[in-house]
């Protein structure tokens, strides 16, 4: 990693917490100044996808021995097809001068921390399990199977922000306004740094 990258920024926290409100926000507000990691793929490029721009393309073999190298920090098989984030995708974003921005849960986290990234951690938590419950219904984008599963997976996430020196920042979703300025207050402070 060149001397000049920025650190990662790690984004966490239950699902319907307001993360990718957040993003939304902050990718139109700085078009430059964040990305996203290419992702590693076994499945087959669609029509117009490039190589290392969409996804890199790679066989389950290579997949599977990038993994065993211990080069990925997660990843997972959706439809017979395994999809997942290397440590030196991430660190091609900031080699271009971008900070990445990687929006995991715990598990990732708890992945990322054995590496070498050395990213900021944040954590976005909803102001209750009820409230959650709420946007994720409102939201209307999962089945009650998902929504039910989810939210039983939000009380880890909850409880393992609660834990010392887990995340850097913890911004309780609340109002909307005011958690978004404490979101970008911390970048902007560990930007300085
Ligand atoms: N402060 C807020 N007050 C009320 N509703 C909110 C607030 N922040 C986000 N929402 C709404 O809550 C829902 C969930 O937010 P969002 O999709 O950003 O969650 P997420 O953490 O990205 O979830 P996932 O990990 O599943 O993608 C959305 O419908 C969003 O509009």
């Amino acid at each position: 990693m060149s001397a000049v990258s920025s650190r990662p920024i790690v984004l966490s926290g239950p699902s319907g917490a307001g993360k990718s409100t957040f993003l939304k926000r902050l990718f139109t507000e700085y078009p430059d100044k964040f990305g996203f990691s290419v992702s590693h793929t076994t499945r087959a490029p669609r029509a117009g996808e490039r190589d290392g721009v969409e996804y890199n393309f790679v066989t389950r073999e290579e997949f599977l021995a990038g993994v065993a190298r211990g080069e990925f920090i997660e990843y997972a098989e959706f439809s017979g097809n395994l999809y997942g984030t290397t440590i030196n995708a991430v660190k091609t974003v900031g080699d271009k001068g971008k900070i990445c921005i990687l929006d995991i849960d715990m598990q990732g986290v708890k992945l990322v921390k054995q590496t070498d990234l050395k990213p900021y951690y944040i954590s976005v938590q909803p102001p209750s399990i009820a409230e959650l419950e709420k946007r994720l219904r409102s939201r209307g984008t999962e089945k009650e199977e998902d929504i039910v599963s989810r939210l039983a997976a939000a009380q880890g996430e909850i409880d393992y922000a609660k834990e010392e020196g887990t995340y850097d920042e913890v911004i309780i979703n609340d109002d909307p306004e005011t958690a978004y300025a404490r979101f970008k207050a911390f970048i902007n402070k560990g930007k300085l740094e």
